[in-house]
């Protein structure tokens, strides 16, 4: 399985880094994961509706740059669908099953995902109502995807 996380915005923590890079580790014995970090699109702090909008816009088309056809979306929203660890385990499985054998997650910039991405997106996957920064969430999701092989295969983890 090809999954790769598509995100706006530089990652600076060098704890996350850190992190992430072990996870990455983690993971590459059971799939082949990447991480396209796309530059975010350079605003004031103080921004119009519109404005916002075309932020919003121009970084979704640098994330869609990045998405082939046969690709299966899961975009990363507030809003979005939540699932427990088995739940998403079990979906990342019946991909598997059903051929999808390339998965993107998509998390958004500081204004979130433009509302082409979200329409691309096959599914949506929310960590809850909490607002996390998208650096965070680059980590909390690479955690949750190594739990989800983990449960696939009935391995031990920490509960
Ligand atoms: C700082 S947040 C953007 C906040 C923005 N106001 C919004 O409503 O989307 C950056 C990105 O992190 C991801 N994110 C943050 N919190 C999340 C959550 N609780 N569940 C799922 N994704 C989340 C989303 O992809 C979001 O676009």
């Amino acid at each position: 399985m090809n999954i790769s996380i598509i995100t706006i915005g530089k990652l600076k923590e060098k704890y996350l880094k850190q992190g992430i890079e072990e996870y990455l580790k983690r993971l590459s014995i059971y799939a082949k994961v990447e991480v396209i970090e796309l530059p975010d699109e350079k605003a004031p702090e103080q921004l119009s509706e519109a404005e916002m909008e075309q932020v919003k816009g121009k970084e979704g088309e640098r994330i869609l740059s990045k998405i082939s056809d046969d690709t299966y979306v899961i975009a990363l929203a507030i809003e979005g669908k939540q699932r427990s660890s088995e739940q998403l385990a079990s979906e990342i499985d019946k991909l598997a099953t059903y051929g999808k054998s390339k998965i993107a997650f998509i998390i958004g910039g500081s204004l979130g995902l433009s509302g082409e991405v979200m329409k691309r997106a096959n599914d949506t996957l929310s960590f809850s109502k909490m607002t996390f920064p998208h650096q965070l969430m680059r980590l909390i999701l690479l955690e949750q995807i190594y739990r989800a092989f983990r449960i696939n295969r009935g391995e031990p983890y920490h509960k």
